[in-house]
């Protein structure tokens, strides 16, 4: 299964440049997610790969050969869209079969391959089934065996998750990753959906505006942000304004260690989830009082008074403490990213 490689790929429509400057490398076997919000050129890049839309500028290279001259059929890259588009008039047998048939795969053969696939994706049993008898997991199964009964070097996929119910979801994905790490397929995956990526990718590459703003793994990506537009895309922060002098960051609620030049005016972000609320009577540094709470279930949203800060945090704890009580605050500074203001 090939390594990808973008380099630096860029499409316009209508004079608009939809992709900039795209450059990115998918090794061998990886599961990589192309995160970002709507409208920031994920589809278009998953069709620059597969060969249904042509770029204007860059190159696609599978293990280093180009691959921009080799029509769609040929490229061994196959896209499963989110609306799976299975052929109402085929059933599932056939749909399966489809690719097969017209690559001209022989009758014995295309049994053979699928039956292996309706066991692949736990459907057998449902040859004779026609789509609109099917669930939306189901159908989700005839697509990604549809698929890979051609023996893709490459999979994409676009939002293959989103049109099913949360549980289903879970489910799906899990299954996916299983069968793309069983048949150790090359696969870029396109979400919007930031745990989505978090959970199921080796790496993410974060698009924002039709750019590759960050590319790395979850956990780098999640806790090295490394400009605020991506921190953001992660969720809500706390960001508290001071400024670094000797090594020292130091604000009107919090001094500490910071390895970076010395800068007037320096953002320090916190993450909700790296700040502990306790009772005010413990040994804490840092006080506060509760201003809000929101309660989701397994965990509480507050947002907490410092000084003239105020503090968003989210906690699993099973301490809840009400609105006005008197709180210590724990923060972990280990994970405080500083950014340039
Ligand atoms: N064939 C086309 N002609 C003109 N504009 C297009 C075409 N395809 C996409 N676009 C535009 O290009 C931009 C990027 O679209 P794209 O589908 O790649 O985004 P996306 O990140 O996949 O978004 P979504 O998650 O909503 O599908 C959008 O502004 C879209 O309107």
């Amino acid at each position: 299964m090939p390594q990808i490689k973008l380099v630096n790929i860029s499409k316009k429509f209508d004079n608009k440049a939809v992709l900039e400057n795209i450059d990115l490398t998918v090794e061998e076997g990886e599961l990589v997610s192309l995160l970002g919000p709507s409208g920031c050129g994920k589809t278009t890049t998953l069709k620059i790969i597969a060969g249904l839309l042509e770029p204007d500028n860059g190159d696609i290279l599978f293990d280093n050969s180009s691959v921009l001259d080799i029509p769609m059929e040929k490229r061994g890259a196959v896209i499963v869209f989110q609306d799976y588009l299975l052929f109402p008039h085929l059933n599932v047998y056939e749909n399966i079969e489809f690719g097969l048939k017209m690559a001209k795969v022989d009758k014995i053969k295309r049994m053979d391959k699928v039956n292996e696939m309706l066991k692949l994706v736990q459907l057998e049993g449902y040859e004779e089934k026609f789509p609109d008898e099917l669930s939306g997991g189901q159908k989700q199964r005839v697509a990604l065996a549809r698929a890979l009964a051609i023996e893709p070097k490459v999979l994409l996929l676009d939002e293959p998750f989103s049109n099913l119910d949360t549980r289903l979801r879970e489910t799906m994905r899990d299954f996916i990753v299983e069968i793309q790490k069983k048949l150790n397929i090359t696969t870029i995956l396109v979400t919007h959906d930031k745990e989505e990526a978090l959970m199921i990718s080796n790496k993410i590459a974060l698009m924002l505006n039709g750019k590759i703003v960050q590319f790395g793994t979850p956990m780098e990506i999640y806790q090295k942000p490394i400009s605020l537009d991506v921190a953001n895309f992660f969720g809500e922060k706390n960001y508290v304004v001071g400024s670094i002098e000797k090594g020292m960051f130091i604000s009107n609620i919090i001094t500490i260690k910071a390895n970076i030049d010395e800068a007037q005016r320096i953002k320090a972000m916190i993450k909700p989830e790296d700040i502990e609320l306790i009772d005010s009577y413990e040994d804490v540094d840092i006080k506060g009082t509760v201003k809000s709470r929101k309660y989701a279930g397994d965990r509480i949203y507050y947002t907490v008074l410092v000084k003239d800060v105020e503090l968003k945090c989210v906690s699993q704890s099973s301490r809840v403490f009400d609105i006005g009580d008197e709180v210590g605050v724990k923060i972990d500074f280990n994970n405080v990213v500083f950014f340039h203001k």
